[in-house]
């Protein structure tokens, strides 16, 4: 029911001025409680959903709630049921960290005695560069002080619109682990990224959305079983002189001296089908491991398929 549901999206469509039709009736539920990602291409209409969310841009059609709140009857309340981090940082470098979160917190009309800004400093990591002025801030940082920035209000919902592009990866896992801490607490998550490790880590469901439509919207469990191509590697006793064939490869590769690769789609062969057929082509193998195709593997299979079907 309603009740479970963080973000409901039902039949949105955006045409910005000009005619570049973004969004095409897309219908999606994000339960609450999860961390949900939102996969797709440059351009495929991802931050033009996050923006019609935050109210920064008007739908063409469609409608979403957030919270239970929908966002054309109740548009106060589903704003404050939202925390947006932006793809873009933008912040006013004449004011530190504390000041930052002190003025937004006026402006949700946080009271005083309710305001956490350096509790959120402290969970973001920049306790110590509270009196700092922004533009001292590296560009992980101010990423990090947008992220408290979103939380100011303490939404039940937070968005981060691409939060790890031009991230180092010491500091993405910092990210991350702050966005599950968040999740454990209870804050439904909600990240767009091109990532697909990323989501794969981290997300308990994934959407895909490409040329404004979504795709498939299901368990990344799921999603990543979908992927049928697996791998065994085989290592060798000796270099390789020729490649195996066999009716249950679908493809050899070398992949070092004394290494083969071969892939066989799990539909119609399993790994002892592929080992035996390798050993009786009288391959001396010395060890092996298995490959599992990843989420990586799935989104390029659905993104082609989607490809072809016209628009
Ligand atoms: N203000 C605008 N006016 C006209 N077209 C726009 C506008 N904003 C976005 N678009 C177009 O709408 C499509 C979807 O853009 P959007 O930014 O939502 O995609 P995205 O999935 O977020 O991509 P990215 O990951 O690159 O941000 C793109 O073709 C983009 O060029």
């Amino acid at each position: 029911m309603s009740d479970q549901i963080a973000i409901r999206i039902d039949g949105l469509s955006k045409t910005y001025e000009g005619g570049k039709r973004a969004l095409d009736n897309v219908s999606l539920s994000v339960p609450r409680g999860m961390i949900y990602g939102l996969l797709g291409p440059n351009g495929a209409g991802k931050s033009t959903l996050i923006n019609i969310l935050s109210g920064m841009v008007r739908k063409s059609g469609g409608r979403a709630s957030i919270w239970g709140f929908d966002i054309d009857e109740h548009p106060r309340n589903a704003k404050a049921s939202i925390g947006i981090v932006p793809q873009e940082i933008v912040f006013d470098p004449f004011f530190t960290p504390l000041e930052t979160l002190e003025i937004v917190a006026g402006l949700y009309g946080v009271p005083k005695g309710k305001r956490r800004s350096m509790e959120l400093l402290r969970a973001v990591g920049l306790e110590d560069k509270a009196n700092a002025y922004a533009r001292t801030l590296s560009g992980g940082m101010k990423r990090r002080l947008l992220v408290a920035k979103a939380m100011v209000h303490s939404p039940p919902i937070i968005v981060l619109d691409e939060p790890t592009a031009g991230v180092d990866i010491e500091l993405r896992q910092q990210l991350w682990d702050y966005v599950r801490l968040l999740n454990r607490q209870g804050v439904t998550v909600v990240l767009t990224t091109h990532y697909l490790e990323e989501a794969e880590e981290l997300c308990d469901r994934i959407a895909i959305i490409n040329h404004g439509k979504v795709i498939t919207d299901q368990p990344t469990r799921e999603l990543v079983g979908m992927a049928r191509e697996k791998a065994v590697v085989l290592t060798l006793g000796e270099d390789v002189a020729t490649l195996p064939h066999h009716a249950s490869f679908e493809k050899v590769e070398q992949t070092a001296p004394r290494e083969i690769t071969i892939s066989y789609n799990k539909d119609r062969a399993n790994a002892g089908d592929v080992l035996a057929a390798a050993q009786s082509a009288g391959l001396s193998i010395i060890d092996v491991s298995t490959r599992e195709a990843d989420l990586e593997d799935v989104f390029v299979q659905l993104t082609s398929s989607a490809k072809a079907v016209p628009t």
